[in-house]
């Protein structure tokens, strides 16, 4: 087995979800398309409600900071009351949603709302999160050897708190010291990975980001002095061989050694 040897420095490990955690076929084949099934219902059945209102005001911003780009769904500011105008306006919203997820658009204000939506099905036990097998036993150990083990995924905070708290080996959430998520910036951005570290009260270089993308995810991360390894799981994008050489890559979180657990 191929073994990757953690940094003695490092006390936190900081771990992205989908292609990491969990497979890219969870999230594409059952997480989206709930969203895209469920958008228009979900809105009709909610409209009135704060929190939904809430999601349409971001999302209504994010399509204004849009506008520039090619296909862009603008949503129109609420004019009047009455059925046909919530009718239009509800319509605009699923357009600027399918718009984003086409794109895969990692937007606050998308995945606060997608967050909402698997709410219902999370806590109704119709949707049940999946993580590679490697991953809880190896989390398990890291603890004990005395690491912190954190979250940064473009998933909301809430949404994955549903996702660890609901899943095929049950509620996870204890596994975690906590989570981070778009507020705090988006994870091309090394600014992200300060400000995370800030937030732990640790330095950067303590830092071990687990991610399946390297392009801009690990290279914004190594920028900021965190120590990186490129997870490769089954159904992830295919990595070049400049990408291979340059970076540590793991196959599984049972090849991570620390030094620590000996
Ligand atoms: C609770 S995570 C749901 C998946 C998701 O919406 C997403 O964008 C995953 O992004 P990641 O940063 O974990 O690759
Ligand atoms: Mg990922």
């Amino acid at each position: 087995m191929v073994v990757l040897s953690v940094p003695a420095e490092v006390t936190v490990i900081l771990l992205d979800i989908e292609g990491t955690t969990t497979p890219i076929a969870f999230v594409k084949d059952i997480l989206f398309p709930y969203i895209k099934e469920n958008v228009k219902e979900y809105l009709q059945t909610h409209w009135e409600e704060e929190e939904c209102q809430q999601d349409v005001n971001l999302l209504r911003k994010q399509a204004e900071e849009d506008a520039h780009l090619d296909g862009a769904v603008p949503i129109p500011a609420a004019s009047g009351n009455g059925v046909d105008n919530s009718q239009q306006m509800i319509q605009a919203v699923v357009d600027n949603v399918y718009w984003q997820m086409s794109l895969d658009r990692k937007t606050t204000a998308l995945k606060q709302l997608q967050g909402h939506m698997w709410r219902a099905a999370f806590t109704a036990g119709s949707m049940k999160a999946e993580f590679f097998e490697d991953v809880v036993p190896a989390i398990r150990k890291w603890r004990e050897a005395g690491m912190k083990v954190y979250i940064y995924s473009s998933g909301s905070v809430e949404a994955q708190k549903l996702l660890f708290g609901h899943s095929t080996e049950g509620n996870i959430l204890e596994l975690f010291d906590g989570h981070f998520d778009t507020k705090i910036g988006h994870k091309v951005e090394s600014e992200s990975y300060r400000k995370i570290a800030n937030s732990i009260g640790c330095s950067t270089n303590n830092i071990l980001f687990l991610t399946d993308v390297t392009l801009e995810e690990a290279s914004a991360a190594e920028e900021a002095d965190v120590h990186v390894a490129v997870v490769v799981r089954p159904g992830n994008a295919g990595l070049t061989d400049d990408e291979k050489t340059y970076y540590s890559l793991i196959t599984s979180f049972s090849e991570l050694y620390l030094p620590s657990s000996a």
